[in-house]
């Protein structure tokens, strides 16, 4: 697998005329996609609802095969890619609803995606304690989900999601269920992130805040991309 820090003029992440159909009820949910994202970009997807903007992060993912197209990660096609591999070393995922598991602590859900890895449970604590102190929440480091506030949750799945250093976070709707000051915040944390890190950040979102703070922004309707 590619080197995720080395930096080639190659796009990290390329999708050359992906089209999705769904079989039941035959939506082309993506009806010929090409676009390109270039390491340590921050680009927002945008587009009415149903346009296929959730499909396409998907299959920028991985987590996702497109029907025709194909998806490359640093110029290597992802059908040529250990697709668990990719999934779990080189991206990290945010959803907007946060996926954390209720019955683990925060720092304890920090450390899933590390089972992954090689390291030892010590690499993974000590990792995780970097990680929630750099979303802020080390304080927090051991209360459930539930008695954590929705934007201190979304922190923790942010950190979650960097568990095992990806290059690229692919975001989806990562502040809708937020209120706007917590969207402000998990905003300047993302941004903070993407610079610290280097990081790659490709969201999806309805909110013209957060397609504001972004680098770019790719319009999709009816499953093609309007404007880049
Ligand atoms: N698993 C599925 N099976 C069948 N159709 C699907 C499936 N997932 C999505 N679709 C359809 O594909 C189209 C694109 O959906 P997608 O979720 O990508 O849009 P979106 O732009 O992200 O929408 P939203 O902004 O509402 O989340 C929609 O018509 C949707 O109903």
């Amino acid at each position: 697998m590619s080197d995720p820090h080395d930096h080639t003029d190659a796009p990290v992440l390329r999708g050359e005329r992906l089209s999705k159909l769904y079989p039941d009820g035959e939506v082309a949910a993506l009806r010929g996609v090409s676009l390109q994202v270039a390491a340590g970009e921050s680009v927002a997807v945008v587009g009415p609802s149903g346009c296929g903007k959730t499909t396409l992060l998907h299959l920028l993912g991985g987590l996702d095969r497109p029907t025709e197209g194909e998806v490359f990660f640093r110029g290597t096609p992802l059908a040529k890619l250990d697709g668990d591999q990719y999934r779990a070393r080189e991206i990290g995922f945010v959803f907007q609803s946060f996926h954390l598991l209720t019955t683990l602590s925060a720092v304890e859900n920090i450390q899933i995606p590390m089972f992954e890895t090689p390291w030892t449970p010590r690499e993974r604590a000590s990792r995780a304690e970097e990680l929630i102190k750099q979303v802020g929440m080390a304080h927090r480091r051991n209360h459930r989900p539930t008695r954590l506030s929705v934007g201190e949750r979304q922190r923790i799945a942010i950190a979650r999601a960097l568990a095992n250093e990806p290059s690229v976070l692919l975001a989806d709707e990562p502040t809708g269920n937020l209120d706007s000051r917590n969207q402000d915040e998990i905003l300047r944390l993302l941004e903070d992130l993407r610079r610290s890190r280097g990081l790659t950040l490709v969201t999806v979102t309805h909110s013209a805040e957060v397609a504001a703070a972004a680098g770019r922004v790719v319009r999709m309707r009816d499953g093609l991309v309007v404007e880049t």
